[in-house]
């Protein structure tokens, strides 16, 4: 089975040093800076808040999908680590490298991309898949995953291989048939993407502070209150149901710390992607995630202040002024 990761940049790099750990046979398609640094520190390093640390070298990797005529119909599956607002751009190279019953696993984060995709790909199996922790990419090609969880694929013939190998390797994946569910309950995980990129600190130290939780709390409750105005199902990512997880962010910071060390491992140093596209002066991907939340509660009636807030702090954000927090909800950021 030929596999690419079509875009590897944090979250590609780390998936492709899974799979090739797993003795899968994995190619890039990345950008040239990426090529050059994985060949210069002699692979693909990954390490992990447990202290796990492996090296492992690509297949191949291609900068230029134009002139590289043997990759044309060449790959089984190709997992798209892209950003949700490059995807546009991919449509037809990743038509071009995969073939009538290729699966394409698009593994964007929140809601509109994977639609827009799939639509504009109609002769390809397209999936949605997702990663439920956080990659940083270091120096020397070096790819950090800060937070526990596993990548969560769709359930087809090529995953199941995917899973079965990787597994007789020490490694594992989830596989679920209802992916439309599991979305849902990661969009409630990343609304978080957009405050932590606000408040500037890493995750650990952001959620030790009530007002920031309870921000957070108030945007959790507000997507969970669209879903079930929408009926869409949330499924559970974390150690409590969906529902609790605004309930347990409010609690007082004493609980909170006790309860929070059993519910999410997490790297004291690790933060959102979103914190470092802010860092890195990129376009964010604010409309797939707040932004989303804000057009479907619009559609469903529903009120959704906060995360109408935390989207026109972004845009300010990507626009490089400075933030003034409180502003965010004034009336709930003094204790
Ligand atoms: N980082 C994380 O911890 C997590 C991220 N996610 C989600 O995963 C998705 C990917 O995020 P992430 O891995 O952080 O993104 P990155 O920006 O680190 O990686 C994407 C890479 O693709 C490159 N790229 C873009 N277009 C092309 C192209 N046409 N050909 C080749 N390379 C291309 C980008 O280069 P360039 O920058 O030059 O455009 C970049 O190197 C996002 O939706 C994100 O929300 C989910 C969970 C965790
Ligand atoms: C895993 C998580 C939620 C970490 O914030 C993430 O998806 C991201 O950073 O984009």
């Amino acid at each position: 089975m030929n596999i690419a990761v079509y875009g590897a940049g944090s979250t590609g790099c780390y998936l492709a040093a899974e799979l090739l750990l797993a003795e899968l046979d994995v190619s890039l398609i990345c950008r040239e800076r990426i090529k050059h640094s994985i060949i210069n520190n002699k692979g693909i390093h990954i390490s992990d808040y447990l202290g796990m640390s492996q090296s492992v070298m690509p297949t191949e990797m291609i900068t230029d999908v134009e002139h590289a005529p043997h990759i044309a119909a060449h790959f089984d599956v190709v997992f798209v680590t892209v950003k949700c607002h490059q995807l546009t751009q991919s449509y037809p190279q990743l038509l071009t490298i995969t073939h009538a019953n290729s699966s394409i696993v698009f593994m964007q984060n929140g809601l509109g991309s994977f639609d827009l995709a799939a639509q504009h790909l109609p002769q390809r199996k397209c999936y949605q898949g997702i990663t439920p922790f956080n990659v940083l990419q270091l120096a020397n090609g070096c790819f950090h995953k800060g937070t526990e969880g596993q990548f969560i694929w769709p359930l087809c013939h090529h995953t199941q291989h995917i899973s079965h190998t990787m597994s007789q390797h020490g490694l594992s994946c989830q596989l679920h048939d209802d992916m439309a569910a599991v979305i849902n309950g990661k969009l409630l995980l990343n609304l978080n993407n957009a405050l932590n990129a606000i408040c500037d600190l890493p995750i650990q130290a952001q959620l030790k502070q009530r007002p920031f939780r309870r921000l957070l709390a108030q945007a959790m409750q507000e997507w969970l209150n669209v879903c079930q105005q929408a009926n869409r199902p949330v499924a559970q990512l974390t150690k409590v149901p969906p529902k609790w997880v605004p309930v347990i962010l409010n609690l007082p910071n004493g609980l909170f710390s006790m309860l929070a060390k059993s519910m999410l491992d997490i790297d004291p140093k690790a933060r959102s992607s979103m914190w470092e596209d802010i860092q890195a002066k990129r376009l964010t991907e604010i409309d797939f995630l707040n932004g989303a939340v804000v057009k479907l509660g619009q559609q469903y009636h529903v009120a959704t202040p906060i995360n109408q807030r935390i989207c026109a702090a972004i845009k300010r954000l990507e626009q490089g002024e400075t933030l003034d927090i409180s502003q965010l909800n004034p009336n709930r950021l003094t204790d």
